[in-house]
């Protein structure tokens, strides 16, 4: 469970994101949708303290994550980002492994998480030794989202996830990693300006706009009963 009160960031005299509260369900995927610059990323990057916000609070399962050393923290919380985010040197196999040895994993335990996780993933094996250069957009995707389960966290952060691929290959993508029981199961928080991706990925949406949440709730709710003319426009309903 996470719960974020009353979350401010201010650069200079704007505040990019200003006075946010939203909680997210075990399980739930909650999707900050808005326009570029609406605070999206910075709201996200709070979340595992890539950035420290202003004011505000933070907790995960009841504790303030200010609590905690950032490095344990993001161990706790898988993050994937446009194109993956691999590491250029490192092979596939070495990416997915980053975290478990971080953790101190047997050797054994971290290969049969691997073949387990790229088996889901519907990787062929053959990828496991290659450089992400040496990879589709599609499969540097895939092995970004390996990379982030890897140690089953509770909650993972996407931001936008899906954004470097084409329209066809994002569909397909995005519609076989949700189906994954282990996604199910995970908390996610995710990132997109893409209104068709949002409708069919979130349980829930939180609209942003200009540092603030304009409104938060089911799909539905936004579309049937739009708070003001931005969401309207917007999700163009
Ligand atoms: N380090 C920084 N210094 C100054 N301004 C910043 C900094 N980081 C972000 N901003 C500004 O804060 C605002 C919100 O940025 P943010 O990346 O959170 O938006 P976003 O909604 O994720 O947008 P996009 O979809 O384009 O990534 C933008 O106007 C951005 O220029």
């Amino acid at each position: 469970m996470i719960r974020v009160e009353n979350l401010s960031k201010r650069y200079g005299p704007t505040a990019v994101v200003d006075n946010v509260s939203f909680s997210v369900a075990p399980g739930e995927t909650l999707v900050l949708l808005g326009t570029s610059g609406s605070g999206k990323t910075t709201t996200l990057k709070m979340l595992n303290r890539l950035i420290e916000p202003d004011s505000g609070q933070i907790r995960l399962d009841g504790t303030d994550v200010r609590q905690q050393d950032a490095p344990t923290l993001r161990r706790r919380i898988g993050y994937v980002i446009q194109d993956g985010g691999l590491f250029p040197h490192y092979t596939v196999a070495e990416a997915i492994a980053t975290v478990p040895n971080l953790l101190g994993w047997e050797p054994d335990r971290i290969r049969e998480r691997t073949d387990e996780l790229i088996r889901k993933l519907q990787l062929p094996e053959a990828v496991l030794n290659r450089y992400p250069a040496d990879l589709s957009g599609g499969q540097r995707q895939r092995v970004g989202l390996a990379r982030a389960l890897a140690t089953r966290p509770p909650v993972v952060l996407m931001d936008e996830p899906f954004g470097a691929l084409d329209p066809f290959t994002r569909r397909h993508v995005r519609r076989e990693l949700f189906g994954l029981s282990e996604l199910q199961e995970t908390t996610v928080v995710l990132v997109t300006h893409d209104v068709a991706e949002a409708l069919e990925l979130a349980d829930r949406i939180a609209l942003m706009h200009q540092g603030r949440i304009v409104q938060i709730g089911l799909p539905g709710d936004l579309t049937n009963q739009p708070a003001n003319d931005f969401v309207r426009d917007f999700l163009d309903v």
